[in-house]
């Protein structure tokens, strides 16, 4: 059975700029605003000698912050950012030469989740998973190398960063160096080794109506942490928060948001859970965002910390890797997260083959158990277990 997923990419509009008057096939409502009067999002300068605490504080309570000191220098960003409106400033047929294949993640085309709501969004996207050769030579076939170094470059900046943030993120869970080197065994260097991103440019025309349109719908990043760029001067971004709802995170000049994702929401046993979050457009100004969308490497099984799990707090989730975590968000959307069940007794009683069982109102879907191999053991989100 293909998944709603696949008729995403069907027909995409990309007539955005030339629309006067919201067509209906984008008109969500009128969208509730949000609350001028809480409290911001948490601000952190990575410097800051209890930036460790003041992490661990906004992940739990809000499950976004913005950092900054975060050592990415200036041009790499605004580099991004040129490239990002010279690609979406490309001829739709153009821009058509590099469409995500139905079945594929990279490529140009709607947002992925875009499948899940009755209505179109307001928003182009372009992702970038691994290298951006191919991509690059569809889209500039005579001048393809600038965009592959600038997307490089910015791959091996954003991947140092989020290694450093998953480090200060688990330090405020309580899981040290030490703890990692024990379970691990590891004389290498570092954990998340071998863990990787992919790369989401976000193009948010000016609207006609904003109030009644959506530039990427409500969901979660299926990732361990989210590092986002967003083009100064115009806000769109906006996160929800308890009681106070929709909440607008500014972008900050020099700053990045840093969202929470669902591995984490694992990793941490729920402790820091997910964020919801969406964007949103205006009349007047175009808004470009990039995301870096950051996970373990490929057959790391992800699963709550063993000095997180006791009887008080038993396992809540079981193991999963990215990349069938990705699968199932792609079947199931935001309810993901509660299918990756642990395998304790209840689910014992559900499952004679002691399975990773998930399931929705009956058995739909079982991911056979791997057996963890050498080199997967020196891998820490799994060998933390
Ligand atoms: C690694 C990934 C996360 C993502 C799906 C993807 O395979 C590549 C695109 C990502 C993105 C970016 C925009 C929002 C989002 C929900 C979507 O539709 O595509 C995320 C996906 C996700 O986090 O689930
Ligand atoms: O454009 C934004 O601010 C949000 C982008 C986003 O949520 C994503 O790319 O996952
Ligand atoms: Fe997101």
């Amino acid at each position: 059975m293909p998944s709603r997923l696949l008729d995403a990419s069907k027909s995409h509009p990309l007539d955005f700029y030339s629309l006067k008057e919201l067509p209906e096939s984008y008109r969500w409502g009128p969208l509730d605003d949000p609350n001028g009067s809480t409290e911001p999002v948490p601000i952190i300068n990575l410097d800051d000698p209890n930036a460790r605490e003041l992490i661990g504080h906004a992940c739990k309570s809000w499950g976004v912050f913005q950092i900054t000191n975060h050592g990415i220098p200036k041009r790499v960003l605004n580099d991004m950012e040129g490239t990002g409106k010279s690609l979406f400033g490309l001829p739709a047929r153009q821009k058509l030469k590099a469409a995500r294949p139905q079945d594929g993640v990279s490529g140009y085309g709607p947002a992925r989740i875009s499948a899940f709501f009755p209505k179109r969004m307001w928003s182009e996207g372009f992702t970038i998973l691994g290298s951006p050769l191919q991509h690059a030579r569809q889209l500039w076939p005579n001048d393809y190398r600038k965009f592959c170094d600038i997307i490089e470059e910015y791959q091996k900046e954003m991947n140092m960063l989020a290694g450093k943030l998953m480090w200060l993120i688990l330090d405020s869970l309580g899981v040290s160096n030490q703890d990692v080197k024990r379970a691990t065994s590891q004389k290498r260097p570092g954990p998340f080794e071998g863990s990787s991103g992919a790369i989401q440019l976000n193009s948010y025309p000016a609207c006609p109506d904003p109030g009644r349109a959506m530039g990427l719908a409500a969901h979660t990043d299926s990732t361990l942490l989210t590092i986002l760029h967003q083009s100064s001067g115009t806000s769109g971004l906006q996160v929800h928060h308890g009681r106070a709802g929709w909440v607008m995170v500014p972008p900050l000049p020099g700053g990045l948001v840093i969202n929470v994702g669902d591995l984490l929401q694992i990793l941490s046993n729920g402790q820091y859970p997910s964020v919801y979050h969406r964007a949103v457009v205006n009349r007047t100004q175009h808004r470009l965002s990039i995301a870096y969308l950051y996970g373990p490497g490929s057959g790391v099984r992800v699963r709550p910390i063993p000095k997180l799990v006791n009887n008080d707090h038993p396992p809540l989730y079981g193991p999963v890797t990215w990349s069938e975590y990705l699968e199932i968000k792609a079947k199931y959307f935001d309810k993901a997260l509660s299918l990756i069940r642990p395998n304790n007794d209840k689910n014992k009683n559900n499952n004679e083959n002691n399975n990773h069982n998930i399931k929705i109102n009956g058995p739909i879907m079982v991911a056979k158990p791997k057996s963890v191999n050498v080199d997967s053991e020196a891998k820490i989100l799994a060998a933390l277990a």
